[in-house]
């Protein structure tokens, strides 16, 4: 298969899919707006992106694309639509750099709450001001709100109890027996979590439910002198409303991602927001550890090695959960060339849309094989009928799911 690799990635990974017989093209410095170009001009079955966008028309001029892979955790920068009406894989590589990004927002928390940033910059300057930056709060028995409660989320609770702190979570589904176990309270509201942290850090997907989940109410919300912890994604957060905030000295917040940045490596970068005296800012470098780097590649590896061999995707972000069908048809038979062609057609014939299917095969010389075929409509008894007529059919049953 031929795969571009359109960002930086762990040259062991290059390696591997190499030693696996593929053809790897490596093109980190690509721009989303050259992408388009350069999967006309390469052709390949199989892309690999961090943050480079991955828009409509990037899929309309990948003919051969068959297969995306996010080399990360947020999907929002690829057109996910675009990619299914073009019957495309989108998968990415859930938790794998969860512990990094855990420990940038350990590392803005530590710094906000000392100052080390401020200080160090009065150091280099040869200023000696203990007076100034000896007024620390300290993390330990303080409140630690998680907007989130994901893989990066329980990564940064994990650390939080080492300093013991304690920890209140807010998300849409969190298993409260699992919350209790790892130590952490569950809020009753995003508000309530809001307005009892001492610090708050967010780890939720960008999507149109969560643009500016945090907005100028929200962060009104927030105890005076406390902390926002940011390294989420850029439109999480009101980055206009929260300008505001810093500004007025009520809150400080530590920031790895912005509504407007950029989304390539290097370059210029004119954030008002970055600038302010009470933010802390890194230039999106959350998942930039070689552990993470690591870590990454070979799940990517293991999503384009399943894909090639098995014909499976590991980790799909584009299909549809709610469209699984209703009723599943088993059919067990002898395992000879065309018995699944005439399952199918029987099928056909009676109008029926398969959604999902799968075959196995008995151990065994000349054995049986057992196909699974899940379906939306309820099938009539005419066709089982059909099916158990032929000869090659050892038996089929109907299950309503
Ligand atoms: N700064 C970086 O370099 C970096 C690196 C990795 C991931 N990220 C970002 O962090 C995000 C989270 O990553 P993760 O690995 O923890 O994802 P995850 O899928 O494991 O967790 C996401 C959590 O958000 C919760 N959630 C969704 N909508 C919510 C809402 N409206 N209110 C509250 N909670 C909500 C989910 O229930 C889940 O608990 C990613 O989607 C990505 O955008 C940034
Ligand atoms: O969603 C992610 O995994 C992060 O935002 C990392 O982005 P990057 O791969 O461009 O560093």
């Amino acid at each position: 298969m031929r795969i571009l690799i359109a960002d930086k990635f762990a040259p062991r990974g290059c390696e591997a899919l190499r030693e696996l017989g593929h053809e790897v093209i490596s093109e980190p410095g690509l721009s989303a707006g050259d992408l388009p170009t350069a999967l006309a001009d390469r052709r390949p079955e199989v892309l690999v992106v961090r943050s480079t966008k991955v828009s409509e028309e990037a899929f309309a001029a990948g003919g051969e694309l068959a297969l995306v892979v996010r080399a990360g955790a947020g999907v929002n920068t690829i057109d996910l639509e675009a990619a299914s009406r073009r019957g495309v894989f989108v998968a990415n590589c859930p938790g794998k750099n969860a512990i990094a990004v855990a420990e940038l927002a350990f590392g803005l928390i530590l710094a906000l709450d000392r100052r080390i940033c401020e200080a160090n910059a009065e150091l280099d300057k040869g200023v000696w001001n203990k007076k100034a930056y000896g007024k620390g709060r300290g993390l330990y028995g303080r409140t630690l709100g998680l907007v989130g409660y994901g893989a990066i989320a329980r990564e940064v609770a994990l650390r939080a109890r080492a300093f013991g702190m304690r920890i209140t979570a807010h998300a849409p589904h969190i298993d409260r027996d699992h919350a209790e176990q790892e130590k952490v309270q569950v809020a009753a509201s995003l508000d309530e979590l809001l307005a009892s942290s001492d610090v708050v850090s967010i780890h939720v997907p960008y999507r149109e439910s969560t643009r500016h989940l945090i907005g100028a109410r929200e962060l009104a919300l927030m105890p005076e002198g406390a902390l926002l912890i940011h390294t989420a994604r850029g439109g999480v957060v009101d980055d206009r409303a929260l300008a505001e905030a810093v500004s007025s000295g009520r809150i400080r917040a530590g920031l790895d991602v912005y509504e407007d940045e950029p989304s390539k490596g290097e370059a210029p970068f004119d954030s008002q927001l970055a600038r302010l005296e009470g933010v802390y800012g890194t230039p999106h470098i959350g998942a930039s550890t070689q552990q993470a780097g690591e870590a990454i590649a070979a799940e990517t590896v293991r999503i384009i090695r399943e894909f090639t061999e098995r014909g499976s995707v590991p980790n799909v972000v584009n299909l549809d959960a709610e469209h699984t069908g209703r009723f599943t048809l088993v059919v067990r038979h002898l395992d000879r060339v065309g018995v699944l062609a005439k399952i199918l057609a029987a099928l056909r014939r009676h109008q029926l849309n398969v959604q999902t299917m799968s075959n196995v095969v008995f151990k065994g010389a000349d054995g049986a094989a057992s196909a699974t075929i899940v379906l939306e409509n309820e099938p009539d008894a005419e066709l089982l009928d059909d099916i158990r007529a032929h000869e090659a059919v050892l038996g089929a049953d109907l299950r309503a799911m």
